[in-house]
């Protein structure tokens, strides 16, 4: 399985090898010993006396950086210069930019995209608010806003550390969907001054993807937002995991012999994206679903003074079962898992139905490893990018945005993310569908343009579409 065994982090040593007295083979037998596996070599010097090379390695589980270096530097004659992360590596600087579409090269150029002449157009948009989507950014423009209290499964780790996956995800709008989408970590989180911060932004942007912000905070600051702006709010851990999870689950459950209407399904992890995931699976037909979270199975026979917990209560857990995971698992056909990592356990598995579908998809740790179960899981899904069947909202978010700002949706309503879902369900042909694919993957190139389509099908025969897009 890929992945297997490895923890993701490669790192960089620069090692000074003295000609006279060692062999590059006594370096690399030292780093393979202590659990790292060379993937390239680059001479960087070479010398009668002296060799300097860069070798990359990637650090197994049971392997440490400090271990590898000690077992570097015991070797005589070698010398550890340096250790850098390629991860590191990569976000020195940030990793987005911001470019001119055309060039200012003389005072011509400056007075038309800057004073005098721009004035002209500030006066045409002052007239007529709704050019601000043809002559400004706003057309194609997506804020990714966070307040950094829910940042994957790392918790509440506030604005500054959040900026690098919020960077990430305006990348991948970027890149997948040509959305130009900025990262915006607000140094608050209360719920009101949130709200208004957004609003106060909205002008520029033609829509808003909240990412990383806590339950239940981000119900009400989403349905807030939703409310009171004219462009789409869209709670991307709520509902593009719902949709991609949808997706998943119904090629999964077909897989296996199953139904919706008719599969035990437990869902771990009752925030954001459990909520989320569990309203569209009743909305598709779900009967027996079991929500868990730190206190426990939810039940009506207990009063939660988060309202999202009493809701949840109230509307699933038809048996009444109570207790925790071990009581909420037995027999169980599917376990969704969006809650933190390593809760699952082998016996937790070894207890539900038989071909058991189990999606962990905490990040970026999963409530349990693959390797662990694989003898005896039906399905299995991660969110990682670096295992099989990758349940991951990037499936969704590129591409139900790139429909939503094309025919300028004053909303993302449940009828786009149904179309979403089935786009992305539909991109695996019956013939291509396997338990180590059920999902497509998000280098799949039709993805965007099949969700973008279905996406302004939906928009425009649900009425909230405010621009037929030209093919
Ligand atoms: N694969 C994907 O596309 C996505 C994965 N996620 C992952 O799902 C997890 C939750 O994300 P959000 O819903 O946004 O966060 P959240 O903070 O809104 O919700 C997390 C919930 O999990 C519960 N929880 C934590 N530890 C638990 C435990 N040991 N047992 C039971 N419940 C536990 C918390 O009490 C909370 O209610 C994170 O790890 C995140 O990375 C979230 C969104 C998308
Ligand atoms: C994938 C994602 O958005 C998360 O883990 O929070
Ligand atoms: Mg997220």
């Amino acid at each position: 399985m890929q992945g297997k065994g490895l923890d993701g982090k490669t790192i960089i040593l620069r090692v000074e090898l003295d000609a006279r007295s060692v062999g590059f083979g006594a370096a690399a037998a030292a780093i393979e010993a202590a659990g790292g596996d060379m993937i390239a070599i680059d001479v960087i010097q070479t010398g009668r006396d002296r060799t300097v090379r860069d070798l990359t390695v990637k650090i197994g589980d049971s392997a440490s950086t400090e271990r590898i270096s000690q077992s570097l530097s015991a070797v005589p004659g070698v010398k550890l210069v340096n250790v850098s992360d390629r991860t590191f590596l990569l976000h020195l600087g940030g990793k987005i930019t911001i470019q001119p579409k055309t060039p200012i090269q003389n005072r011509d150029d400056l007075s038309r995209v800057y004073t005098p002449e721009v004035a002209r157009v500030c006066t045409a948009i002052h007239e007529d608010p709704s050019k601000a989507f043809t002559l400004t950014i706003k057309r194609n423009t997506v804020a990714v806003v966070s307040d950094g209290s829910a940042v994957l499964g790392l918790g509440n780790i506030g604005p500054y550390a959040a900026m690098p996956v919020m960077e990430g995800k305006a990348m991948l709008f970027k890149q997948f969907a040509d959305v130009d989408a900025f990262p915006i970590c607000l140094d608050t989180q209360d719920t009101e001054a949130i709200i208004a911060a957004v609003k106060g932004i909205a002008p520029g942007f033609g829509g808003i993807n909240l990412e990383d912000i806590s339950a239940p905070r981000c119900f009400e600051i989403e349905q807030r937002l939703r409310d009171e702006l004219d462009i789409p709010v869209f709670h991307d851990d709520q509902h593009g995991t719902a949709v991609v999870l949808y997706a998943g689950l119904l090629n999964a459950l077909k897989l296996t012999g199953r139904t919706l209407a008719t599969a035990k399904i437990v869902v771990c992890g009752i925030g954001a994206a459990g909520t989320a995931c569990t309203k569209m699976l009743l909305a598709g037909g779900a009967r027996n679903i079991v929500g868990i979270d730190r206190v426990g199975i939810l039940t009506v026979d207990k009063s939660y003074a988060n309202p999202m917990w009493q809701w949840y209560a109230e509307h699933t857990n038809p048996q009444r079962l109570s207790g925790g995971l071990t009581e909420a698992i037995a027999g169980a056909d599917v376990f969704i898992g969006v809650s933190a990592g390593g809760i699952l356990t082998r016996a937790h598995v070894t207890s539900m139905a038989n071909d058991p579908i189990v999606f962990a998809m905490a990040n970026p740790e999963p409530e349990i490893r693959p390797e662990l179960i694989e003898d005896i899981v039906g399905v299995f899904a991660t969110g990682r990018s670096d295992y099989p069947n990758q349940i991951n909202n990037v499936l969704c978010f590129p591409g139900i945005f790139r429909g939503a700002l094309d025919c300028r949706a004053t909303v993302i309503n449940e009828q786009m993310k149904l179309a979403a879902a089935e786009a992305i369900a539909s991109v695996i042909g019956e013939d291509e569908l396997s338990r180590m694919y059920i999902i497509p993957s998000v280098f799949n190139s039709r993805i965007v343009e099949e969700v973008r389509r279905r996406v302004i099908e939906a928009a425009q025969s649900s009425g909230v579409a405010r621009r037929q897009p030209r093919e």
